[in-house]
């Protein structure tokens, strides 16, 4: 699994949700070496999954270069996408930070069921993001949210674990995840059945690929092992918590 690369608006530090934010020129940087890293770990995958926002999507495309397996199928799902940030996309994380503090932007980022608030009809960002072709199909109106919590982003990214990934799975397929910071952290937190407490604490940082392998049951072996180096990736993880630090 990989979360993308650094976007436009994660050096911003602006919420993003399902605003389709591109890959910074760090964030191409950063996808190209995920796929210098795969490659030199030697690995091969037989389906890639990723979302239909395109930084996720160019990110795949990066690490499939990289790995010299252009021609992998790829789906793609809306449940893969990043959590709808609802409200708050758009703005500010520091500033979010300093009007409200910096509690209550940790609530809204990392608390498991608690949401941001909705994204009203005249926010800036409403049309760009309901009337946006990609979402012509599905979701559904009655599905298609206005504000996610991780458990909601978890209740429609795990039916797609489960029915779509899961079945691959069990025929022997190797399989790259291309997502993003809160749809992984629910894929993760169902694999390492982790405490809605504990998954506070995860910070996943953007282009480092980290490999899970699953036994029979489909639970894990290998556990969220990142392909880098360890204080590489604990800066990362620090750098993404900081983020809803008011400057
Ligand atoms: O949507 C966003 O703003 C980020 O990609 C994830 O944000 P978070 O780390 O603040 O949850």
């Amino acid at each position: 699994m990989v979360r993308h690369g650094e976007s436009e608006w994660n050096q911003k530090n602006l919420f993003c949700g399902w605003y389709d934010a591109q890959l910074s020129e760090k964030g191409v940087k950063e996808a190209d070496a995920a796929g210098v890293a795969l490659a030199q770990a030697g690995y091969k995958f037989d389906i890639a999954h990723t979302s239909v926002l395109t930084r996720a999507q160019n990110t795949l495309k990066a690490i499939l270069k990289g790995i010299k397996q252009e021609d992998l199928p790829v789906h793609k799902s809306w449940r893969l996408n990043e959590r709808h940030y609802g409200g708050l996309t758009g703005l500010d994380k520091a500033a979010t930070a300093a009007k409200y503090g910096e509690d209550q932007v940790l609530i809204w980022r990392r608390s498991f069921d608690i949401p941001p608030p909705p994204m009203e009809k005249d926010h800036a960002y409403y049309t760009n993001i309901v009337d946006d072709p990609r979402y012509a199909t599905e979701p559904s109106k009655a599905e298609f949210p206005m504000f996610e919590s991780l458990k909601l982003t978890i209740e429609r990214t795990l039916p797609y674990w489960n029915n779509v990934i899961v079945p691959q799975l069990k025929e022997g397929k190797k399989i790259l995840v291309a997502a993003h910071g809160n749809s992984l952290r629910g894929i993760v937190k169902h694999l390492d059945n982790m405490s809605d407490e504990a998954i506070m604490g995860l910070n996943l940082p953007t282009g480092i690929p980290f490999v899970y392998e699953l036994d029979e049951n489909f639970k894990p072996v290998v556990s969220m092992k990142f392909l880098g180096d360890e204080e590489t990736v604990k800066k990362a993880m620090e750098a993404v918590a900081n983020q809803g630090k008011a400057k």
